[in-house]
């Protein structure tokens, strides 16, 4: 078994580095707060990496969710936990590892819906299939083939999250 090396963490740098500029750029002249929602756990890495490079204020809140077994979605998303502060009003961007059949976000995004916030949008460092569910991912890292792919956060049965880089087993 071999790991290969999809995306370096070098280039993982650059595009966070751009992907901050955006989301800055995107908010510079709005006055409500803005959220940035960690999805727990695959996020972690490219969360804590973006909220440096947004030259701005925000917020920080953590959901948790899965629905994955092994290489496959189980089609249910068991949520472990949610958003205790309000959104009302305020602006969320929702920061994923990846997005893949589309499943969590179309779930997330629905009773995310219920708390009013001021918008909603989506950054996601890797994205499989282009608009899945109808899902619009308005800051896109890396759009990629159909690799299993792990590291940055990403697991196989909830190893090799601690890779520096994103790769997919051989
Ligand atoms: O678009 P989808 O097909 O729904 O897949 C994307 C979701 O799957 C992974 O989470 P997972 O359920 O593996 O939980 P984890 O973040 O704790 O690893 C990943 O972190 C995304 O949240
Ligand atoms: O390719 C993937 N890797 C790890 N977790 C995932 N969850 C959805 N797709 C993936």
């Amino acid at each position: 078994m071999a790991i290969k090396t999809l995306i370096s963490e070098e280039e993982l740098n650059l595009k966070v580095k751009e992907l901050g500029e955006k989301i800055t750029d995107h908010y510079k002249d709005k006055t409500d707060e803005i959220v940035a929602l960690c999805v727990l756990k695959g996020s972690i890495n490219f969360y804590s990496d973006l909220v440096k490079r947004i030259d701005m204020n925000v917020l920080y809140n953590f959901i948790q969710v899965s629905s994955y077994s092994g290489t496959n979605t189980t089609g249910r998303i068991k949520v472990k936990s949610w958003v205790e502060e309000s959104l009302e009003g305020k602006h969320v961007i929702i920061v994923e590892d990846v997005v893949d059949t589309g499943n969590t976000l179309k779930y997330i995004i629905k009773y995310l819906e219920r708390q009013n916030p001021a918008s909603i949008e989506i950054a996601s460092i890797v994205v499989k299939n282009v608009h899945p569910h109808g899902i619009n991912v308005k800051f896109p890292g890396f759009d990629i083939g159909d690799y299993f792919i792990i590291g940055y956060g990403l697991d196989y049965d909830e190893k090799y999250r601690n890779l520096p880089y994103i790769g997919y087993i051989e």
